[in-house]
């Protein structure tokens, strides 16, 4: 065994740290539900009693609580004062740029509870965890139209984690000449109204679900964009693209779906796109030979399990399989983004 492969032996810690990974999880939760992170974002170096006066929490489970946070090292104890740890203030206090807190809740109402169903998942090949969502359809999608708390709960985390890695949308050179965008399940308009405010000559259509689409012209109104921005309700997977446009966006999308899947809406990708247009994916790459990064690999469980039973956090290698096999003549990987994500860009 090389030096290398020593070092990346898992020790006890970790793993015992991955067998409690659900008790960890809810420690960190219950610090963002309670406000812990953001009062001590405002107060460091807090008491105790202080603590379980502002969380209304009673001093054992107060214990409970600020133990667990202290051992995972999530808060900081010196002497007898708290205080966020580094990375909590900057990840997890809610009013913070670059927070995780939105991206959490996402992870307590949808992804915690139908991970419970997990193996089986695995075993029937099937979004199991699907069960535990009430309503219609087979995509966890069809579902969050019957609960406006966690459809917006989901939207806001999407929003959330887009906004941590879209910036790198900016610089595109491929994005300076296009006129007309869609930005296909483009949730709430968040990646639209960016590239919009950026690319001064550039319309945006959001084509997501009605219910989705609603949420996003508030959004692109209170933007003032809505002569730029409009949307486009329906099913990417059979209703027709808009007309006249040169650029479709996927971004967070296209692991939402089967190889076969990804490559039929590619093929209409294509064929809604002149010569010399482009399609864009933004989202977390896998690594090409399947050993990560972690990002990924804890991400592709919630498509197995929850949202549509076919769907993983592929690798940079598989879309351009896909794109090479629907005809786009070149592609172009931009790598090292925040979150793992990645942009590829596939030209007619
Ligand atoms: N078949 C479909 N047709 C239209 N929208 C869809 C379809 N399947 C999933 N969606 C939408 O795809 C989005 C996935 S979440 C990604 C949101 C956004 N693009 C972002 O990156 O922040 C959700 O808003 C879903 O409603």
């Amino acid at each position: 065994m090389t030096k290398t492969e020593c070092s990346n032996e898992l020790d006890l810690d970790s793993l015992l740290l991955i067998a409690a990974g659900h008790t960890a999880f809810q420690l960190l939760w219950a610090g963002i539900e309670l406000g812990l992170y953001d009062y001590l974002s405002q107060n460091p170096g807090s008491s105790f009693d202080g603590i379980a006066k502002v969380l209304e929490l009673q001093p054992q489970p107060t214990r409970v609580l600020l133990t667990g946070l202290t051992a995972l090292r999530i808060i900081k104890k010196q002497g007898n004062q708290y205080s966020n740890s580094s990375i909590a203030e900057q990840k997890l206090v809610s009013d913070s740029s670059d927070s995780f807190a939105l991206v959490m809740g996402w992870q307590r109402y949808i992804v915690y509870e139908g991970l419970l169903d997990f193996v089986e998942s695995l075993r029937k090949n099937d979004n199991v965890g699907l069960r535990r969502f009430p309503g219609q359809g087979d995509r966890l999608y069809q579902r969050l139209v019957n609960d406006p708390f966690k459809e917006r709960v989901f939207q806001d985390a999407m929003s959330s984690l887009s906004s941590q890695a879209n910036v790198s949308l900016l610089n595109l050179v491929e994005l300076e000449n296009i006129h007309h965008l869609v930005d296909a399940g483009g949730g709430d308009g968040t990646n639209g109204i960016l590239l919009c405010k950026n690319y001064p000559n550039m319309r945006v259509s959001v084509f997501d679900s009605e219910s989705v689409c609603q949420i996003a012209r508030q959004h692109i109104e209170e933007q003032g964009l809505a002569a730029r921005i409009n949307t486009w309700p329906g099913n990417f997977l059979s209703d027709p693209f808009p007309t006249g446009i040169d650029a479709i966006l996927y971004s967070h999308i296209l692991t939402i779906w089967s190889p076969e899947t990804n490559i039929a809406l590619l093929k209409r990708t294509y064929a809604a796109l002149p010569e010399g247009g482009i399609v864009v994916i933004f989202n977390m790459m896998g690594n090409d030979n399947d050993d990560g990064p972690i990002s990924t690999a804890l991400g592709s469980p919630y498509f197995q399990a929850i949202a549509t039973g076919d769907g993983m956090l592929y690798s940079w290698s598989d879309y351009e399989a896909w794109l090479k096999e629907v005809g786009f003549s070149s592609t172009k990987r931009l790598e090292g983004l925040p979150l793992d994500h990645g942009i590829l860009i596939g030209k007619k």
